[in-house]
């Protein structure tokens, strides 16, 4: 498969720990084909820049135009720009393309031994230019400052200089708190666009290691992005690659060292969590949100496999299958009112404990508290809307829904009894707002989460593709059609079963890893 081409337009770091070369690293690492515009050739080591020559325009056009005939890009990654003249030479050029792919921008000032590679000092409008232009703005907490001419001295400050960098026409602005310690021990960055915010927090990595830090961060979140991942998922990604990079980091010269360069991340403690709306540190940044009180960990599932779990409609649907030896099920009724839907519900949660079923509720988590169900499950939206203390206290298990790494890292953060990952293949059950994830991803996910959360897999999964999706080593399976549709429902739950057992082989070797 050919590899996605990201550009890099920065300036050549001879040491190679940041700028141009930091980023070919990285986008090599990360299975991406880099191609660089050099902006500036830099005298660099890890203590001193010596120099810094800005390379003139008709060459630094040449190399824009050149890749754009033959090489055109899937991401673009914005690093040190000479000056204003270089600024607005890639305005123009980025606005005559027709050019619909993301643009980070890495608004390098400074670099990380404390010299000034660009600009001026005081409230730096030269980047205004091109910030409608791109499509996320990356400042470190210096950076931020100095674009803004505002003084960062608390988390408040952050979320009030990147509202300024948007209302100057940035479409997105990432607040990297790698500059910046407002909570003690931790590294908390803040996502903010026209439609939404959210933070990324993780624990800051004691090193001086750090050379090229917002150049690898920038470049792997272009990778990411070239890779297909939505905005979110990738930044969540980039936050593990960099924690993975520092805590392996080693030093080179006299100063700090460049990142290791560490692969796909993979390790759960390098992820970032995200705090939730309403959280300490969301309200230290400004803003509320409905969970202010701690999360009380959920009743966990009595087991790490939940195997095959259909998800179906009606009594009877639930009738058949528990008759037929199913012990994981849901009952996913739709457009009821609660007095509708109660009689239902405490049919449902009776014959599930009569056969000592693991019978999940879907939406209806009043119904499932008061009748006794063995768990609820939710989607992302409904979470918001629920009683998460009430259907923890009752002791009923909690499933969500996730379509992707940012939901995971959320839905980790309500500690659920088990992590749904959808969709995986194309259905025609429900209308996906998102992408389906393809076993690769399933595959990346469950290894995340193995030995720490059950996981499921639900989306397009039928009887022919159910021993691929066992493989990935996911615990449980859910499905609608492939049960509800089916011609003859006993053989359909045996090729289901089947297909699971051939799975087991490779859920033993994810969960001994
Ligand atoms: C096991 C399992 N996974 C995901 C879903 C989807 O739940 P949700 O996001 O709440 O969407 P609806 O089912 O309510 O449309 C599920 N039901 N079960
Ligand atoms: C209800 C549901 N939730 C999904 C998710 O990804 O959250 S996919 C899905 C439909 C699954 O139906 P089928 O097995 O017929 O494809
Ligand atoms: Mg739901």
């Amino acid at each position: 498969m050919s590899k996605p081409i990201v550009w890099t337009i920065a300036g050549s770091d001879c040491g190679g720990g940041a700028g141009l070369q930091a980023d070919l690293h990285t986008l090599a690492d990360l299975g991406c084909h880099g191609c660089s515009v050099v902006t500036s050739v830099t005298a660099q080591s890890s203590v001193e820049v010596t120099a810094v020559e800005r390379v003139g325009d008709s060459v630094f056009l040449a190399q824009l135009d050149t890749l754009w005939r033959d090489l055109p890009p899937v991401a673009i990654k914005v690093g040190l720009l000479a000056d204003d003249v270089q600024i607005r030479l890639l305005a123009e050029w980025l606005s005559e393309r027709p050019l619909k792919v993301p643009v980070i921008l890495d608004p390098v000032l400074i670099a990380s031994c404390g010299d000034r590679l660009s600009g001026s000092d005081g409230a730096d409008s030269r980047f205004d230019p091109l910030l409608p232009l791109v499509t996320l703005v990356t400042p470190n907490g210096d950076e931020l400052a100095a674009l803004t001419g505002r003084p960062i001295h608390c988390a408040a400050d952050v979320t009030q200089a990147s509202r300024q960098l948007l209302a100057r026409g940035a479409r997105a602005v990432l607040a990297k708190g790698g500059h910046f310690e407002p909570f003690s021990g931790r590294c908390v960055d803040l996502y903010l666009d026209g439609c939404g915010h959210f933070l990324l927090d993780g624990p800051r990595i004691d090193t001086r290691n750090t050379h090229g830090s917002g150049c690898t961060l920038s470049s792997a979140l272009a990778a990411f992005l070239a890779l297909g991942y939505p905005m979110e998922d990738a930044l969540v990604l980039t936050r593990a690659y960099l924690h993975a990079g520092l805590k392996q980091s080693a030093r080179l010269g006299q100063g700090p060292g460049p990142l290791a360069r560490t692969g796909w991340p993979q390790k759960f403690e390098a992820f970032p969590a995200v705090p939730l709306p309403g959280s300490a540190m969301e309200q230290a940044f400004g803003f509320d949100g409905p969970y202010g009180e701690a999360i009380v960990p959920f009743v966990p599932c009595d087991t790490q496999e939940l195997g095959l779990y259909p998800v179906v409609d009606s009594l009877e649907w639930l009738e058949r299958l528990l008759a037929q030896g199913v012990r994981t099920l849901q009952l996913r009724i739709k457009d009821l009112t609660l007095e509708q839907a109660e009689p239902l519900v405490a049919k449902a949660a009776a014959m599930g404990r009569r056969c000592g079923a693991r019978l999940f509720i879907n939406d209806y988590w009043q119904l499932a508290v008061k009748h006794g169900a063995y768990g609820v499950h939710l989607g992302q939206e409904d979470v918001v809307a629920a009683d998460l203390g009430a259907i923890a206290e009752a002791g009923l298990r909690l499933g969500l829904s996730t379509h992707g790494y940012f939901e995971i890292m959320r839905a980790v953060a309500l500690a659920p009894s088990y992590i749904a990952l959808g969709h995986i293949f194309p259905t025609t059950t429900k209308q996906m707002p998102s992408q389906p994830q393809g076993l690769e991803r399933l595959a990346r996910y469950h290894k995340l989460l193995a030995g720490r959360w059950p996981t499921v897999a639900i989306g397009g999964i039928d009887q022919q593709r159910a021993s691929s999706v066992a493989a990935t080593g996911v615990g449980g399976i859910a499905v609608v059609r492939a049960v509800t549709q089916a011609a003859d429902l006993t053989r359909a739950l045996e090729q289901l079963w089947s297909a699971f057992e051939s799975g087991q082989g490779a859920r033993e070797a994810a969960h001994a890893q």
